[in-house]
């Protein structure tokens, strides 16, 4: 499903400052980036060279001085709030470092209450949470709140959450850095499988080496731009 000549995901000239007047510190300088459809994509750099920032401004969260994103065909940045907040919801999924669950939810209810918000039936809610969480390999754990589950394990509902969405995008900012070398791989694993089998595009900020070798793309940042593309990383 990976297709590297059709993007889907792009941004250009994206400028990025914060501070104001003289103490304004410039982070993006004009970067330019295009993702394809259906790979995961890395984007790799040192601390602190605005990683966050970028995807942040790739998936309509943050506002660039300058540039453009445009998102599946759509042009996020000159949507009207409510339409970029409804455009997110229904297309984009996203997974952080130690994702944040609601501490009185079951596992299953966390995905129910996204799908509900997107305006899926109950049932269907229910039935996709279930489908997505057997995916992961939590269907026997799908009950449980999130005290009784391991970092792994709450970090793979985040990722079953993202999946029952069904999104198109999926942006995941150092998903595996608090794991360690079981889970971080399950996890780098399910980030390949929703790529290659869900036809997912996935970019994915991190730090952890461990993720290289599912990638198919790796995106060097420094300076506020992107300085070299490795293509075809995977397999
Ligand atoms: N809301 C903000 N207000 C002020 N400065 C910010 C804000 N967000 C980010 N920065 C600064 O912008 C720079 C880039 O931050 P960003 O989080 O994008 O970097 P990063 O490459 O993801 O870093 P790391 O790898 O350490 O997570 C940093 O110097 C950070 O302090």
């Amino acid at each position: 499903m990976h297709d590297p000549t059709l993007t889907v995901l792009s941004g250009t000239g994206l400028s990025k400052a914060f501070g104001k007047g003289g103490k304004a510190v410039q982070i993006l300088h004009g970067l330019d980036i295009a993702l394809p459809r259906g790979a995961l994509s890395l984007v790799k750099g040192p601390s602190g060279c605005g990683k966050s920032t970028l995807l942040a401004i790739l998936a309509g969260l943050t506002a660039p001085h300058a540039g453009t994103v445009d998102a599946l065909g759509a042009r996020l940045w000159a949507m009207k709030p409510a339409a970029r907040d409804a455009f997110r919801l229904k297309h984009m999924g996203f997974i952080f470092q130690g994702s944040i669950l609601f501490p009185a939810l079951r596992a299953h209810e966390q995905i129910e209450l996204v799908l509900g918000h997107m305006g899926i039936p109950a049932r269907q809610a229910r039935e996709r949470a279930m489908a997505a969480l057997a995916d992961v390999g939590l269907g026997p754990r799908a009950a449980l709140r999130p005290d009784a589950l391991s970092g792994g394990e709450k970090q793979r509902v985040a990722i079953a959450c993202a999946l029952a969405k069904q999104p198109r995008l999926i942006f995941a900012d150092e998903p595996t850095s608090a794991l360690d070398t079981e889970n971080g791989e399950m996890v780098s694993r399910h980030l390949r499988r929703l790529a290659s089998e869900h036809g997912v595009t996935v970019i994915c900020v991190t730090h952890d080496d461990r993720l290289s070798p599912f990638a198919d793309r790796i995106y060097h940042m420094r300076a506020g731009r992107i300085d070299r593309i490795e293509t075809e990383v995977a397999r």
